[in-house]
């Protein structure tokens, strides 16, 4: 068996590289980022007003003016106006270019209509309300680097400098495959020795986030058909996440078949609760990476996270964040394995603060659902109330 920390940089040194594709930016949300991303223009491309009101000039205002005539409107989307005559005003909306000779916004709460005209009820800051041309970027700036995870804010950018179609990393092509006699499909009423699938859906869920599909496979533990289903997932996709099968039992066939198939293991077995059993292999031939997870629920999701996501964003170029959370309660671990103990985290004071969550151990599934993450305990780590300990999220925080 080897150590939790030896068994990760294994993994992560076999990080590959599947290159690049170009997707219509709406279905990029997800992917990593594989180009820079540059201001197409000035950012905003003009002097932008940021109230509905009135537009004058500052020099009418230093010259004690209150009063002004209305002589246009500024639309949004309208080409820009020219205030001639300065003692003038022209109405003007949120979002619509400040016409020439003008400098101040006034928004309409602190005029008073009279006639043809606008008065002023407040004192004016020159230049106040207007949201200046490139102050938030200039024209050729980066705004996005390679490596950038694309959420919902990379899409406004990605459509605002009018990148319709965009350069991602290409995801590599998983499938997903449980195993196990005992489990049976999600709409089916089990006997009572029988239970229902579920980390190959919890899994499937994982890589959505990720932006990622994969294909879900059920296999029997039935040596010849594990021996021939795998073989053919393993000839046509870059990974397989496999649950179950992979501990000491008389039906855990994986490790001997895929010894069989030709995937040459990593290693089997680390110092480590839950997720002990895992076996890791590749393929060399077809380049298949084969991450067999042991089959308790916490088992396979804590080794998704710790294992696959850390390899997954290493081969895609993007960040791998390390967090940290203080600990609401001492936690100590007596053992020589490195412990994923389940937390709670609230903000308290500024900080994050995780307590543990109780639950009956790896098979508890429902466990899952009460947890933000998991605290990563070292072999014979004593860590006091307060102590910063590294953190593995598994939900995002809002
Ligand atoms: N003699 C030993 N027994 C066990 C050891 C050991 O070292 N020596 N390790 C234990 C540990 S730790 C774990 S974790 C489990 C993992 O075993 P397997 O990977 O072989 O998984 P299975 O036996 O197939 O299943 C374990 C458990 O999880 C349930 N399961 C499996 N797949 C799914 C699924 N897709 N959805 C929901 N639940 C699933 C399965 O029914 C079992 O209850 O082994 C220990 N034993
Ligand atoms: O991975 Mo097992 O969960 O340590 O019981």
């Amino acid at each position: 068996m080897i150590s939790f920390d030896l068994a990760l940089e294994f993994v992560l040194k076999h990080e590959q590289n599947f290159g690049t594709e170009t997707v219509p930016f709406s279905e990029a949300y997800n992917r990593v980022l594989a180009e820079s991303v540059l201001a197409d223009r000035d950012f905003p491309p003009f002097n932008r007003s940021t109230r509905d009101g009135i537009a004058v000039s500052s020099k009418a205002l230093s010259e004690g003016m209150k009063q002004f005539k209305i002589v246009g409107i500024a639309q949004a989307g309208a080409p820009q106006l020219n205030l001639e005559n300065h003692t003038d005003c022209v109405e003007i909306m949120t979002g619509a270019m400040v016409p020439k000779n003008a400098d101040t916004v006034i928004m309409y709460e602190h005029l008073e209509r009279v006639g043809d005209t606008f008065q002023l009820l407040e004192k004016v800051k020159p230049g106040q309300n207007i949201h200046y041309q490139a102050s938030d970027f200039e024209k050729g700036a980066t705004l996005l680097k390679p490596g950038v995870k694309i959420t919902a804010a990379e899409i406004g950018v990605l459509a605002s400098v009018g990148k319709h179609e965009v350069l991602v990393k290409v995801n590599p092509k998983v499938a997903v495959v449980s195993t196990g006699d005992e489990l049976v499909d999600v709409d089916k009423e089990p006997l009572p020795f029988q239970i229902r699938k579920s980390n190959s859906y919890s899994v499937q869920g994982l890589l959505k986030k990720e932006g990622m599909t994969a294909d879900v496979f059920h296999l029997v533990d039935d040596k010849e058909i594990l021996e021939k289903k795998l073989a053919e997932q393993i000839e046509k996709k870059d990974v397989l996440i496999l649950s179950g099968g992979v501990s000491k039992g008389k039906y855990d066939y994986l490790p001997e078949i895929l010894n069989k198939l030709g995937v040459q293991k990593e290693f089997h077995r680390v110092l480590q609760r839950p997720g002990k059993p895992f076996w890791f292999g590749i393929h060399h031939i077809h380049k298949t990476f084969i991450f067999a997870f042991p089959g308790n629920p916490v088992s396979t999701f804590v080794n998704y996270h710790v294992y696959f996501k850390p390899w997954l964003n290493k081969t895609l170029g993007a960040k791998n964040p390390v967090f940290t959370v203080l600990l609401k309660e001492s936690m100590e671990n007596s053992t020589d394995l490195t412990f994923f103990k389940g937390v709670q985290v609230a903000f308290e004071n500024g900080s994050l603060v995780a307590e543990e969550v109780k639950t009956t151990g790896s098979g508890d599934v429902i466990g899952l659902t009460n947890i933000d993450g998991f605290v990563q305990l070292s072999p014979k780590d004593v860590m006091k109330e307060g102590a910063k300990a590294p953190f593995i999220p598994t939900r995002s925080l809002t």
